[in-house]
């Protein structure tokens, strides 16, 4: 079976005392039957290191650049600096990304195997805009983003998190009923398994407006095994209980 996971993405929300208080917060609520993973804003990541060392919390970036190692590429940030304050995941590709900095299929897949180069686990998203669900093409947009992902990682997609999050869910209150979800769920599986057995064991998270009210019931689908938590996150009793719906 496999553990379910929970990312916290703080988006660009911080402030030293906020991340002090949050995480020392979430440190005295856990330990959790879940996988617990918070993603700050990049300033906040030295502190997330000296807070959350040997506690069960681990902790990534919301990105990670598509090149390696050190170079002239202002403003970018690469897994090889990440992995230094000892981040273990890069969510990439996550629908704010591709729509406010033009992310494309080909990007976020050569940003997944910059990760995977550095042994950071990538936390892949797709999912279908609102217009796109309307026009019954959920299955094209989510299987052409995986499917550019799978050819770029050959077998190394078993080691890859996807993240499913239907665009129009996104910080609107309105979730995918845990059925749609995991509809899509099983279709991302399907495809995943066509391309390796080990895609037996990837975590294909949910996310979009999961709170404390609805997590349980979206975790104990077949095929959604854990979230990608965007405003919840930002509240520790409310992140503490979406951990606790998982298993
Ligand atoms: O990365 C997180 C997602 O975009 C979900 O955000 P939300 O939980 O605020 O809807």
């Amino acid at each position: 079976m496999r553990k379910t996971l929970v990312v916290g993405n703080w988006k660009m929300h911080g402030g030293k005392a906020f991340v002090e208080s949050l995480l020392s917060d979430l440190k005295s609520l856990g330990p959790w039957s879940s996988d617990v993973v918070v993603c700050p804003p990049l300033p906040y990541l030295a502190q997330c290191e000296r807070l959350l060392s040997g506690s069960p919390i681990a902790w990534g970036s919301q990105d990670v650049s598509a090149h390696n190692g050190q170079g002239a590429y202002t403003g970018e940030v690469s897994a090889t600096l990440l992995k230094e304050f000892g981040a273990r995941y890069a969510i990439v590709g996550h629908s704010e990304r591709r729509t406010y900095h033009a992310e494309n299929d080909q990007l976020v897949a050569a940003k997944a195997k910059a990760a995977l180069a550095q042994d950071l686990i990538p936390i892949v998203c797709v999912g279908e805009t609102r217009a796109e669900r309307e026009a019954g093409h959920t299955e094209a947009v989510v299987q052409r983003q995986l499917g550019t992902l799978i050819r770029n990682l050959g077998a190394r997609i078993g080691e890859v998190v996807v993240a499913y999050e239907p665009v129009w869910a996104i910080g609107t209150g309105l979730t995918a009923t845990p059925e749609q979800a995991q509809e899509v769920h099983a279709r991302l599986r399907q495809q995943l398994l066509a391309a390796t057995p080990a895609a037996a064991q990837v975590r294909i998270l949910y996310g979009g407006s999961v709170k404390p009210e609805n997590a349980a019931q979206l975790f104990s689908q077949p095929d959604i095994d854990g979230g990608l938590i965007g405003g919840a996150a930002l509240k520790a009793a409310d992140f503490d209980a979406i951990c606790r719906a998982g298993h």
